[in-house]
C-alpha cells in the first residue's frame, strides 16, 4: 500500500522528530537524499555529476534550504552549482553559506545553458497559486531540461493536488518523509513525474490517502476455493441498457463477467443483445448479492432505482441511476453501496460545476461519501474512491485511454461483481478501477471498450506477480 499523509500531519510528525535530533538534521538528510536522486540522475542523462551544469531555484523557505544545501553536494561533486533566488532578500542563510562553501554562486537569473534544474521553490509551505516572482522563475526554466522537484512540484497544494494558475512540471519528485496527497491525485500527479521517497525517519499515523498496489489487490480478489459453487461465489444482476443504448448493457455484463462472480444476471429489454453475446448470462429477475443499476438506463427509470435501493442486496449505481437519488433512501440502507459519478455527475449529485469538481477532486469524492452515506468513485485521470471517514483511495492504474464510450460500462459491471463477491463498497471500487486501469493499459491505445474487459482476466493473473 503507498500511504500518503495532509501537510498537517507530515508537520506534526517533524515535530516530534525533530525535537529529539539535533538542529538541522532532518534538513541535511532530506538533502542528502535529494543529491543522491540529482547524482543517479545525472549519471543517467551524462555519465556522471562532474562538470554537470545545474541550476537551483530557491524559495524563501526550507524547501530552498533542501535545494541549496543538496546543491552544494553536488558541487563537492564537481558540479557547477548556480542559484536563482525568487527573493534575494529571504533565502536560507546556512543553506546559502553551504553552497558558496562549496563553490556554487547566486545568479539574478535563470540560466538557459543547463544539464538539470532543481525546483526548490517552494514545497509544503506553499499555498495558493504562484505569485509572480515565483511564476516568472518557472517560465524561464529552459526546455527539454529534466527538471527535479523538491518535495514537490511548485504551485501544486500537497494536500489535494490541486493548481490555481501555474505550476512546475517535473520529470522527477523527490518527497521527504511521506508521499502527499498532492503527488497521487490530478492535476498534481501529473506534474510530479516520477516519485521518489526519501526516508527521513517519521513516525507516521493513520493515512489521509492511500493508493492500492498489486499485492493489496491480490490479497483482496475473491478468488475460488475447491469448496466454492456459483451461487456461493456470488450472482450479481445488472439492471441497465435500454432500447436505445443496448450497448450499454452488453458491456456492463461483460464486465460482471470478468469480476469473479459465479453468475450474472441481466434484467432490461436488451435481453437479446446481451444473450447474442454471452450466453453464459440469466436473464429475468432473481435473487442476487448485488445489483448493477444505470448504465444506459434512460431517463425515467427511477423507480426502479429506487426498489432496489429499498432492497438489501448490495448495490453500485452508475449513469443514469444517479439522477436523482435520495439521499436519505441511500444513508437509511445496510448492505454495501457504491455510487460510481464522472465528474460531469458528481457535480451534479453536489449542485456545483464541473469545473470546480475537476478542480478540486478530494473534497469532492469526500462531501460525496459523507452527503450520501455510501462509497463513492469518482472517475476520472486519477480515479478516487471515498467511504466514511477511511482514507481516500486513488488509483494508480489509469490511462488516458480509457477516456472512451463505454468504459465505464465495464468498470460498473465488474465493481457490481466484486460486490456479490463480498468485498465491501470500497473495496470493490478501488479493487475495480485498478483491475480496469491495468487492463486498459495491457490493450495499450486507441482501444474499445469490450477490449478493456476482454483484458481483465489476464490483468487480474497480473497482480498476484509483482
Ligand atoms: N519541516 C521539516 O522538518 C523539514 C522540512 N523540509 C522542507 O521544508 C519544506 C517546508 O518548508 P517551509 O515551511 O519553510 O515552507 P516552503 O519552503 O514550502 O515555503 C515557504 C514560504 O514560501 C512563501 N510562499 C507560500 N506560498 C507561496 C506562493 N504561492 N507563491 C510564492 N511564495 C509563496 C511564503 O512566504 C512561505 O513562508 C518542505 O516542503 C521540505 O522541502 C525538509 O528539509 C525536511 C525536513
Ligand atoms: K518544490
Amino acid at each position: 500500500m503507498r500511504t500518503a499523509y495532509s501537510v498537517e500531519t507530515v508537520r506534526g510528525a517533524e515535530r516530534e522528530l525533530m525535537a529529539r535530533l539535533p538542529e538541522g538534521a532532518l534538513m541535511q538528510r532530506a538533502a542528502a537524499g535529494l543529491a543522491a536522486a540529482c547524482a543517479g540522475l545525472l549519471r543517467r542523462t551524462r555519465g556522471g555529476v562532474y562538470g554537470a551544469r545545474v541550476v537551483l531555484l530557491v524559495g524563501p523557505g526550507d524547501n530552498g534550504g533542501d535545494a541549496l544545501y543538496a546543491g552544494a553536494r553536488l558541487a563537492r561533486r564537481g558540479a557547477g552549482v548556480t542559484a536563482v533566488p525568487m527573493d534575494p532578500e529571504r533565502i536560507h542563510p546556512g543553506a546559502l553559506a553551504a553552497l558558496r562553501a562549496a563553490g556554487g554562486h547566486l545568479a539574478p537569473s535563470v540560466p538557459q545553458q543547463a544539464d538539470l534544474v532543481l525546483d526548490g521553490l517552494l514545497g509544503i509551505g506553499g499555498r495558493g497559486g504562484l505569485r509572480p516572482a515565483a511564476a516568472a522563475l518557472v517560465e524561464r526554466i529552459p526546455s527539454g531540461v529534466p527538471v527535479v522537484a523538491v518535495d514537490l512540484p511548485s504551485g501544486v497544494d500537497a494536500d489535494t493536488g490541486e493548481v490555481a494558475g501555474s505550476a512546475v512540471t517535473a520529470d522527477v519528485t523527490v518527497t521527504f518523509g511521506a508521499y502527499k496527497p498532492g503527488l497521487l491525485i490530478d492535476p498534481g500527479a501529473s506534474r510530479a513525474g516520477a516519485v521518489h521517497l526519501v526516508d527521513i525517519g517519521l513516525e507516521l499515523p493513520s493515512p489521509e490517502v492511500e493508493a492500492l498496489q498489486h499485492a493489496d489487490v491480490a490479497g483482496l480478489l475473491p478468488e475460488p476455493t475447491a469448496s466454492s459453487d456459483k451461487y456461493r461465489r456470488g450472482v450479481v444482476g445488472i439492471v441497465a441498457g435500454s432500447a436505445q443504448y443496448p450497448g450499454a448493457a452488453v458491456l456492463a455484463v461483460a464486465g460482471a463477467l470478468r469480476g469473479g462472480a459465479g453468475a450474472v444476471r441481466y434484467v432490461g429489454p436488451a435481453a437479446d443483445a446481451v444473450l447474442a453475446r454471452y450466453p453464459e448470462t440469466l436473464i429475468g429477475p432473481g435473487r442476487v448479492q448485488a445489483w448493477v443499476v444505470g448504465p444506459g438506463l434512460g431517463a425515467g427509470r427511477a423507480g426502479e432505482v429506487a426498489e432496489l435501493l429499498a432492497g438489501d442486496a448490495a448495490v453500485l449505481v452508475d449513469a443514469d441511476g444517479l439522477r436523482g437519488l435520495d439521499e436519505t433512501a441511500l444513508r437509511a440502507r445496510t448492505a454495501p453501496t457504491l455510487l460510481t459519478p464522472h465528474a460531469g455527475e458528481a457535480a451534479a449529485l453536489l449542485g456545483v460545476s464541473r469545473e470546480s469538481v475537476e478542480a478540486g477532486r478530494l473534497d469532492a469524492v469526500r462531501v460525496l461519501a459523507q452527503r450520501y452515506g455510501a462509497s463513492v468513485l469518482l472517475k476520472g485521470s486519477t480515479t478516487l474512491v471515498a467511504s466514511g471517514g477511511e482514507a481516500v483511495r486513488v488509483n494508480p492504474t489509469g490511462t488516458p485511454w480509457l477516456a472512451t464510450a463505454g468504459s465505464g460500462d465495464v468498470l460498473s459491471g465488474l465493481g457490481g461483481s466484486l460486490l456479490a463477491g463480498g468485498l465491501s463498497g470500497a473495496d470493490a471500487g478501488a479493487v475495480g478501477a485498478y483491475l480496469h486501469g491495468l487492463a486498459a493499459r495491457r490493450v495499450g491505445g486507441p482501444l474499445l471498450a469490450h477490449q478493456v474487459a476482454e483484458a481483465l482476466p489476464a490483468a487480474w493473473r497480473d497482480t498476484r506477480h509483482p
